[in-house]
């Protein structure tokens, strides 16, 4: 673990449950100043209630426990929208459909800082401008609907960032918007965040967007962390079967993460890769409520052994900062996502 002055927000032992079936079962991660930590997993796996735990926002019949602290800090909900933001999935639901999106930004300034409503009527404007909207003095009059999806997205990273938080937690905030639009959005965000000096929780399905903007990755399976470590360490040398699968189910040239940085086309394993069928991990991932005994991948794991179905892992940990929740790590090949690739 870091020093407890590098760590910006701490997650520990997290716990998170409906009607005593557990979603979240036991995380634990820090995330440092200014640094982009990505949750990924497929659908189910707990990312965004953990995102929205981070926000102390946890829908309603759910029970947590654990501990999440924003620098030392555990009363989340005070510090939301000052020293921590969410970019949400749909961006209609995080704006008033009453209010034009300038007064919404300016009141969000308003909530923090003793400035007139000059002064906040024209830092929403700036704020609206900095993130690409069109002129935006007009711009700023308008009501979310008289806005394009890619705009209302926009709108929504301005109002994240206006008041410089410290951390900014992204929930699928492109999946709405197609694949062009999701491009630029995430530009805008990740610009945003460099501006204002915010450490990014991203939460995605999108391991192309996890290359271009991660230098953390936390990998989550069936509510637990099967992987967290650097994004170079965990995409260069994959040790847990469940992400080596993740990787094997990307594009070729995405999936050369797993490979030893040798991005010709000519290589004879790249060559012989793309001549195979690019599968995805079998099966899918189980419900809270029908967790297999042991490890909850072991049913889809090409290195199951008998121990997996009885025993939960615990972390180990396989380099700086690395860590690994699995039996066989040590005995995951490299490239790992030759566990998931058909022979040629
Ligand atoms: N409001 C809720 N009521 C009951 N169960 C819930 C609720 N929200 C989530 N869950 C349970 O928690 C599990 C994890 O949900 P979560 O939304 O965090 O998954 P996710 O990894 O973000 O998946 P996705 O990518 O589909 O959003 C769900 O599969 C569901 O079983």
């Amino acid at each position: 673990m870091p020093p407890a002055s590098d760590v910006l927000l701490s997650v520990r032992g997290l716990r998170i449950a409906f009607d005593g079936v557990e979603a979240v079962r036991g995380l634990s991660f820090d995330v440092r100043p200014r640094e982009v930590l990505a949750l990924v997993g497929e659908s189910g796996a707990g990312k965004s209630l953990t995102a929205r735990a981070l926000l102390g926002m946890l829908p309603e019949g759910a029970t947590s426990s654990g501990t999440v602290r924003l620098r030392g800090d555990a009363d989340l909900a005070a510090q939301r929208g000052r020293r921590i933001a969410l970019v949400p999935q749909d961006a209609l639901s995080a704006l008033s459909p009453v209010h034009p999106v300038g007064d919404q930004l300016a009141a969000a300034v308003r909530s923090v800082a003793r400035v007139s409503r000059k002064e906040a009527r024209a830092r929403a404007v700036a704020a609206l401008d900095r993130v690409g909207i069109p002129d935006a003095v007009r711009r700023a009059r308008a009501y979310p609907h008289e806005y394009s999806g890619g705009m209302r997205q926009r709108a929504v990273i301005a109002m994240a960032t206006i008041n410089e938080p410290d951390v900014v937690v992204a929930d699928e905030p492109t999946t709405a918007l197609d694949a062009e639009l999701q491009e630029q959005v995430l530009r805008v965000l990740a610009a945003q965040r460099e501006a204002v000096g915010a450490a990014l929780v991203l939460v995605t399905h999108d391991l192309g967007v996890v290359r271009e903007h991660a230098d953390r990755v936390l990998v989550m399976y069936a509510g637990r962390q099967v992987e967290q470590g650097p994004a170079a360490a965990v995409w260069g040398r994959p040790r847990a079967p469940y992400t080596a699968g993740l990787l094997a189910s990307l594009p070729p040239d995405d999936g050369d993460l797993d490979g030893h940085g040798d991005s010709d086309s000519d290589s004879p394993r790249l060559a012989g890769r793309r001549r195979r069928r690019l599968p995805s991990i079998p099966g899918s991932p189980p419900a809270p409520d029908a967790l297999p005994p042991g490890c909850a991948f072991a049913p889809r794991c090409p290195l199951v052994e008998d121990r997996c179905r009885h025993e939960e892992p615990r972390p180990s940990t396989a380099g700086d900062g690395h860590e690994v929740s699995c039996h066989r790590w040590d005995e995951v090949p490299h490239p790992a996502t030759e566990l998931f690739l058909e022979p040629a």
